[in-house]
Order: structure tokens, then sequence, then C-alpha cells
């Protein structure tokens, strides 16, 4: 058994909320390979079991920063910063006082506005993949890094789940971005002219049936903003990105239609990874409690097979906040590891 726990920091203001959150991601292992089950939505897998909270807002969870403006001019195409990518992690080293926060994707993904909501002050670092950004962390080109887990939409993203367990870093806190997308073309390009939409496989799910409707040929890109800038530097006439408002703005491109995602309440959860944990202190008021699951046991079935037991090992994922300082917390997870084959 596999857990993720948030560690949250001592040194800014906490403000404890009694509310138990806990998520739970089960995930196939088949010898060494790790299978892929279907992603559950974000909303279905929560399972009420324990814990306390700090919160900045409403959505950001963990360490605290000051708050940044908005830089509103338009950006020209040489001046964006170019993705790191695995092979330019050794050329690069921190050399400013800013906190510097990796994220996937080019600038106007998503994940570079997540990173500046869980660090108000950051230089958001663009990277070509999440394991890039993982690399950066580690080899402290970096200090921090923010990355998708889940969206209330599409699921999982399992891919950061994979690398959360083949990396050592500690998550640290978590914030909720809510994703409004975007249809976007080059201008002059009408909704009828597109025959295709380029986007990231999320966010192409998370538009299911706006893209169904027009019926174009969906198309993976490592990001979204990443399409955005596809469609501009091509000057693709056929093609549009699904991306956000500001990906149209920085890459520049129209938007032909807001807010297209199929549930207007669309949040993804990111996570906030560092190579440090943070321990806060134990002297606050909070409860770990469990309950079985009478209704709903978690037992892995085969359907296809009469209900009877399904010969995989699983990953199951218990994600909780506490204190790892406080004893209860550690009790929990000694618990834990007396009927757990690896925890
Ligand atoms: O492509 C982007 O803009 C991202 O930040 C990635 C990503 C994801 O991986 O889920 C982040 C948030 C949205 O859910 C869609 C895509």
């Amino acid at each position: 058994m596999a857990t993720a726990l948030n560690r949250l920091s001592t040194n800014c203001i906490l403000e404890l909320q009694p509310t138990i959150k806990i998520y739970i991601e089960q995930r196939a292992i088949k010898g060494k390979r790790i299978v892929r089950t279907p992603s559950k939505p974000y909303s279905k897998c929560r399972l009420k079991v324990s814990v306390m909270a700090c919160i900045q807002n409403d959505d950001t969870v963990g360490e605290i920063t000051k708050k940044k403006k908005k830089n509103a001019q338009p950006l020209e195409l040489e001046t964006l910063r170019r993705p790191l990518s695995i092979t330019d992690l050794p050329n690069s080293v921190n050399q400013g006082s800013r906190l510097r926060v990796a994220y996937q994707g080019v600038q106007g993904a998503f994940s570079e506005a997540a990173a500046e909501k869980a660090y108000p002050n950051c230089e958001a670092f663009p990277c070509e993949q999440f394991d890039t950004a993982f690399n950066a962390v580690e080899q402290w080109i970096v200090d921090r890094a923010v990355l998708p887990i889940e969206n209330s939409l599409g699921g999982s993203i399992h891919r950061n789940y994979d690398l959360l367990l083949q990396h050592s870093l500690h998550i640290v806190g978590e914030v909720k971005l809510a994703i409004k997308h975007c249809l976007l073309a080059n201008h002059g390009v009408r909704l009828e002219d597109l025959k295709r939409v380029l986007s990231h496989p999320q966010a192409l799910t998370q538009c299911e049936s706006t893209l169904t409707k027009l019926g174009v040929v969906r198309e993976a890109i490592d990001d979204t903003a990443g399409a955005a800038q596809l469609v501009f530097v091509h000057k693709l006439q056929d093609t549009g990105a699904v991306a956000s408002a500001e990906a149209a703005r920085i890459h520049g491109l129209n938007i032909l239609a807001k807010n297209i995602q199929d549930d207007s309440d669309n949040i993804t959860r990111f996570l906030m990874l560092a190579r440090e944990p943070i321990i806060p202190g134990t002297d606050r008021p909070f409860k770990i409690e469990s309950r079985p699951l009478h209704k709903k046991p978690l037992r892995a079935s085969d359907v296809s097979n009469n209900g009877s037991p399904k010969y995989f090992d699983y990953l199951i994922y218990v994600d909780f906040e506490a204190s790892m300082a406080d004893p209860k917390s550690q009790n929990a997870l000694r618990h834990l590891k007396e009927f757990a084959t690896f925890l």
C-alpha cells in the first residue's frame, strides 16, 4: 500500500479545519508492470476517513506565500520561455532568489496558472514532461513542482501517481483550479472550418460532449497551451485547440467558444512537491478516525467472472493530511503496516 502524505508548514499561519478528507486511488500491478485501472471521477473516489487541513484560501492547502500581480502584456513568441527537456537539466542552475516552480507544459497551460496560484510570487518554470519537473526539483534546478493529480471530469492523472512512487519528493500542499476550456483557432477561421482539434488528452476528455457535437477529429498534444502554440505557429486553418483564454492571449489565437467543458464545475487538483517534507506541530486539535465501509467494501472482484476475486495485486493510494509528528498519525500508520504488504 502506498501512502501520499501532505505535510503542512509550521512557519505559516495555519487555519485548521476539522474536515475529514481522504482520496483513494487504486492501481492494479501485474508483475512489476503497473496496469491502469479505469479512472474514477474525483467526486466518486472520495471517502470520509480523516483529518485536518490548513487553508490559504478556499482551495489551496499547504505552504503559503504572497500574492503576485498579473502581467497583462501580450507576449511575443520569441519571449516565451522554452520548456525544460530532460537533456537541459544538468546545464541549468537555480540562480535567483524567487521560488522557482516547475510545471508541465508551455506558458498559458493550466498547470502554470496552478503554479502561480500555489506560489503567487514564484518564477514558474515550464517543463516538457512530468518527469522533467520531478527531476528538476530533485536536481535543485527548481525549488518546487506543481503537477495535476486528478480532475473532477477526467479522473486521475495516472502518470503522476506512478512518478510519485518512482521519485522521492514530498507533497507539501495542494491547490485546486477551476478549469475553463475555450475553443481556439487562428483569426479568420470559423467554427464550421474546423475538422480537427488539438489538446491535452485530459482537456479533450473534459470537453467530450462539445467536441462530439462538432464532429471534429481529436488529437492529443502534451499540453493545452502547446496545442494553441502549434495551431498558431503552423497557421493551421482547419484545426483548433482546446486551451485557456490566457493561452489564446499568449499564443495569438481567437476564442471561438468559451466554457466548452462538459460541466461548468470542472476542477483539477494539483500537488505541490518539494525535496523536503514540511512537518507541522501537533499542538492543534485534530482527529483521525476510520470506519469500515459496510455497504461498499474495497474488494477487487471480477464482474466478467461471476464476481470471483481478481488475480491482480493492487496499489491503493491513500492520501491524507496530518502531522507526521503526531503520535496519532504514527500509530495509524503503524497499524496500517501490520496488514499492508507495502507502505
Ligand atoms: O495542458 C494543460 O494546460 C495542463 O496544465 C495539463 C492538464 C492535465 O494534465 O490535466 C491540467 C489541467 C486540465 O485538467 C487539463 C490539462
